[in-house]
C-alpha cells in the first residue's frame, strides 16, 4: 500500500524578531507527514517543538519555506484560508485544556461540532472518551483528566484529518496521563486521524511509529519504530 503524504514542510524557517534580537525558532526544517500516522515530537524546552506545531496547525506562518496540506500551499492560503483550515481540518489539544468555563462539557464539544459541516455525533464522541456521565458538568466540576477528555472530544468531534497535541499529559498525574495517551492512540487507530503529540517525556516515543527529536530549532533525529507499544506498557 502506498502511503499518502498529508503534510509537507519544505525548508521552513521561523524567525522571531524582538527589538535587536533575532530568535531562529525553526531553521530550514523539512518534513513529510503521512496520512494516518501517529508521530511523537520530543526535545528540550526551547528547541522549537511548539513553533513547529503552530506552523503545522496554521496558527502561525513560516518566515520562509513552504507548508502544504493535502497538496495545497498553506503559506499562500491567506487569513480566511488559514481560518478554514484550522476550523475544518485540524483539532487541537493543549496542556491546560483551554475549555470555556461557563459552558458544560457537552456545550464545549457542541461548539466545536458547529464549526464543521459533518461533525461526528456529540454524544457518541463523549461516550468514546468515557464522559457519558459528565456531559452536563462545568469544567470547574471536573478533574484534570476529565477536562482533558472533554478537550479531546472537542477536537475529535470535528473528525479532523490532523490532531495536534501539545504536552497533552503535562498537567496530569502518571496514571491519568497514560489513559489520555491510550485514548489518543485509539482515535488514531479507529478513526484514522493523523496525530502529532509533543512531549518532554522521551519514553512516550515508544507509542509512535516515528519519533522526531528537535534541538535548537532543527530536527536532529528521526527514529522509525517498527513495533509501537500501547501507552499502558510504557513507564516514565
Ligand atoms: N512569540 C515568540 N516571540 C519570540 N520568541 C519566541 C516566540 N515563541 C517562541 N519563541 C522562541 O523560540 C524558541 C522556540 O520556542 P518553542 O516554544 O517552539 O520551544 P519548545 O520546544 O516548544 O519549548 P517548551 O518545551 O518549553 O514549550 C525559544 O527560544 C522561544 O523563546
Amino acid at each position: 500500500m502506498t502511503e499518502k503524504v498529508l503534510m509537507s514542510l519544505d525548508r521552513v524557517t521561523k524567525t522571531y524578531i524582538m527589538g535587536e534580537v533575532k530568535v531562529e525558532a525553526l531553521k530550514e526544517t523539512s518534513l513529510k507527514i503521512t496520512e494516518g500516522e501517529l508521530l511523537v515530537i520530543l526535545g528540550p524546552s526551547g528547541s522549537g517543538k511548539s513553533t513547529l506545531l503552530n506552523i503545522l496547525g496554521g496558527m502561525d506562518l513560516a518566515s520562509s519555506g513552504q507548508v502544504s496540506f493535502n497538496g495545497s500551499n498553506l503559506s499562500q492560503a491567506g487569513d480566511s484560508g488559514l481560518t478554514q483550515y484550522r476550523r475544518k481540518d485540524v483539532g487541537f489539544v493543549f496542556q491546560f485544556y483551554n475549555l470555556i468555563p461557563d459552558l458544560t462539557a457537552r456545550e464545549n464539544v457542541e461548539l466545536a461540532a458547529n464549526l464543521v459541516e459533518n461533525p461526528l455525533p456529540v454524544e457518541e464522541v463523549m461516550r468514546e472518551v468515557g464522559l457519558e456521565d459528565r456531559m452536563d458538568h462545568f469544567p470547574s466540576q471536573m478533574s484534570g483528566g476529565e477536562q482533558q477528555r472533554v478537550a479531546i472530544a472537542r477536537a475529535a468531534v470535528k473528525n479532523p484529518r490532523l490532531l495536534l497535541c501539545d504536552e497533552p499529559t503535562g498537567a496530569l498525574d502518571y496514571r491519568t496521563g497514560k489513559l489520555i495517551l491510550e485514548l489518543l492512540a485509539r482515535i488514531n487507530r479507529e478513526r484514522g486521524s493523523t496525530i502529532i503529540i509533543i512531549t518532554h517525556n522521551t519514553p512516550i516515543g515508544a507509542m509512535a511509529r516515528r519519533v522526531i527529536k528537535m534541538g535548537s530549532g532543527s530536527i536532529v533525529e528521526i527514529t522509525e519504530n517498527q513495533s509501537p507499544v500501547s501507552p499502558e506498557r510504557i513507564e516514565w
